[in-house]
């Protein structure tokens, strides 16, 4: 009791601390204590719950299909965060959402089941995984690309640490970011410039997986480059073709528009005929006419082979690109147009370049497949006579091509226009098919050119003269379409009479 009494005593008792009593101290020491431990707790979970529910944020079924709509912000309308290195910052901080994606595009059907047509899952390049993101069977794979919302209101993917992501694709290729694309240029330094063109700068690349890729920078303060991109990702994403350059994706950042292709590694016509290309010798005729040909038939497929039709508009030497077994790769969509199935044309701007125009398309704007087929006369006769379409160099009658051919042939010496350079001259029978052709489809009126689908056959015609031969007895017996007898009896004058050559090019030439 009394040692009780004196414990009380002594707490009672004031110690110096602001006068309170000493069982007063302790009990404000322990409340505090507990207050302390129970706010640390509650950080503790509130934190927990936070970042769980991030990790929730976007479940796989909720993250939008990125197709047609993606959605994509107003050049010159960007925030602060638009700036690429603000956007990295964005990029990556949200990269930890662990979210995979699944982008699906509309893939275009084709008409033709030509095995050079290789739409789709045919193509010669990663055309396994474009086939099983088309089927989508991506998602489940463990190297996937993160998917983060942007501040901008487009869609950004970031990509892991290491490696070239594999699946984010849409539908036909990849969704590169903006610094897959630096480091893949040297951060598009200028040693890497493959050269420049209407639409930007086209840079070599290697992307992380060692691929070798060709990245086409927009130019980014073209209100049209904007569309013409949209348009060119969404029109030829998916189109695949042995003589066509494969579009392996793009990038899409801020300001940034960058569409990133196969990469070709022998040049380009334009530079074999007339450029740097020359000092590894001269293009044989041969070589010239396999380039030619898989020309004709990339436009064949575009012009007739897919829905809806695409209308290449820009065919000239520089972009018909040539690999290493000289196979022609056509390249430069960005001129590219859809037209609808039901239409015969769509009014534009011009576009194209000097000297390859078709006349009506310069002068109207109006524009269809036929424009394309009268360029592609132009790049015929640049090939057989090594001239420039428009060369002011020359002497006044000799400066535009096409109309200097048409005087060469009018006065017979057809043979007198071929490249010079040439060693081994073509056949007088090749050559003059090949004159035949370029001057069918160089025709003023647009309705007398021939279909590339004719032209391919007409090219051809050397290659497999029984199977013409063939089909033309066929013709005669059988009742065909108007557009069938036309295409019969242009692949029997060419293929089966070689003495009417020189008068066939000289009506053409007189029309
Ligand atoms: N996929 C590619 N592989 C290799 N080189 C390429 C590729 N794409 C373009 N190039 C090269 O890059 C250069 C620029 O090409 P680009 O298509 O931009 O310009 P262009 O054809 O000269 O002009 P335009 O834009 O008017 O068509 C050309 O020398 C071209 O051969």
């Amino acid at each position: 009791m009394s040692s009780g009494s004196s414990l009380n005593a002594e707490l009672s008792k004031k110690i110096g601390f602001l006068g309170l009593k000493l069982w007063v101290v302790i009990g404000i020491c322990v409340g505090a204590f507990i207050v302390s431990i129970l706010c640390f707790l509650s950080i503790w979970v509130t934190f927990r719950r936070k970042s769980r529910r991030s990790l929730d944020k976007f479940p796989v079924t909720q993250i939008p299909n990125v197709s047609k709509d993606i959605n994509v912000d107003k050049v010159g309308a960007q925030s602060t965060h638009d700036h690429p290195d603000n956007l990295f910052l964005s990029v990556h901080e949200k990269a930890s959402d662990k979210n995979s994606e699944k982008m699906l595009v509309h893939l275009g059907t084709s008409k033709s089941s030509d095995p050079d047509n290789m739409s789709q899952c045919s193509s010669i390049y990663h055309h396994e995984r474009a086939c099983s993101s088309q089927s989508g069977e991506e998602g489940s794979s463990g190297n996937v690309r993160k998917q983060s919302s942007l501040p901008y209101g487009g869609l950004v993917t970031a990509s892991p640490l290491i490696g070239l992501p594999e699946v984010s694709h849409l539908g036909w290729g990849h969704w590169f970011t903006l610094r897959d694309l630096q480091f893949a240029t040297n951060r598009f330094s200028a040693e890497n410039v493959l050269g420049e063109g209407g639409y930007g700068v086209v840079y070599k690349g290697r992307l992380i997986n060692g691929t070798d890729v060709a990245v086409k920078k927009l130019l980014n303060n073209l209100g049209q480059a904007e569309k013409e991109f949209r348009v060119e990702v969404e029109a030829i994403g998916h189109v695949r073709h042995k003589n066509l350059v494969r579009l392996l994706g793009y990038c899409i950042e801020g300001v940034h528009r960058m569409l990133v292709y196969e990469y070709v590694n022998n040049g380009n016509l334009e530079q074999w005929l007339h450029g740097a290309m020359r000092q590894h010798g001269t293009l044989t005729w041969e070589a010239r006419m396999k380039v030619i040909l898989g020309t004709a038939k990339a436009l064949s497929y575009l012009h007739e082979a897919i829905e809806p039709k695409v209308v290449h508009r820009d065919i000239k030497s520089s972009n018909i690109l040539i690999d290493d077994e000289f196979n022609a790769k056509v390249s430069d969509f960005g001129l590219a147009k859809l037209l609808g199935s039901g239409e015969s044309h769509i009014t534009t701007r011009v576009m194209g370049t000097f000297g390859y125009v078709a006349p009506e398309y310069a002068n109207t704007g109006l524009l269809n497949e036929k424009s394309d087929i009268y360029s592609f006369g132009v790049l015929l006769l640049e090939a057989v006579t090594g001239r420039d379409p428009v060369d002011y160099g020359r002497p006044a009658n000799e400066v535009n091509l096409v109309e200097w051919l048409k005087l060469m042939v009018g006065a017979r010496r057809s043979e007198d226009v071929v490249d010079p350079n040439l060693e081994v001259k073509p056949s007088t029978r090749a050559l003059k098919r090949a004159l035949l052709v370029a001057l069918r489809c160089v025709d003023h009126d647009a309705e007398n050119r021939p279909k590339m689908s004719q032209v391919v056959r007409m090219l051809e015609a050397d290659e497999y003269p029984f199977r013409e031969d063939r089909r033309n007895r066929k013709s005669r017996t059988t009742s065909m379409d108007i557009e069938s007898v036309k295409e019969n009896s242009i692949s029997a004058d060419i293929g089966n009479k070689p003495g009417d050559l020189e008068s066939q090019i000289s009506e053409t030439t007189h029309a």
